[in-house]
């Protein structure tokens, strides 16, 4: 699958019980969002990118673009907006790691700064 069926996809709505990506397919899903990491925290899995910005109205503005994909997508990341940088972190929470969600909204939000 390529980043661009990834960011064509959308998310299923997943409940306690929904698969964590196996750890096969998951060098292959990392491997179509490279800007991302995947950090390990409290032994839960999250996919992370750190996005640049001139300023804070800019940064803000990116902010709320994310929070509108996860509205639109129902399913929610922590979103942290400083001046000039906005951390994004997608993990699911009902399964406490990544489902196949969170790198189809990885790639979406990627997909937000090409409409910038
Ligand atoms: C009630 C529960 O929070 C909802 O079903 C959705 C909302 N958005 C969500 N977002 C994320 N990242 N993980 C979830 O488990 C999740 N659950």
């Amino acid at each position: 699958m390529t980043t661009e069926q990834l960011t064509k996809q959308h998310c299923e709505a997943c409940q306690a019980g929904a698969p964590q990506v196996s750890d096969e397919e998951l060098p292959t899903l990392l491997a179509q969002i490279p800007d991302w990491a995947a950090p390990v925290r409290d032994g839960v899995m999250m996919l992370e990118r750190e996005f640049k910005f001139k300023n804070y109205k800019l940064a803000w503005a990116f902010a709320n673009k994310v929070s509108t994909l996860a509205e639109e997508e129902f399913h929610h990341p922590a979103i942290l907006l400083e001046w000039g940088k906005v951390t994004v972190t997608w993990w699911t929470h009902a399964i406490r790691g990544v489902h196949k969600n969170d790198f189809i909204c990885a790639a979406k939000t990627d997909a937000l700064l090409d409409a910038e």
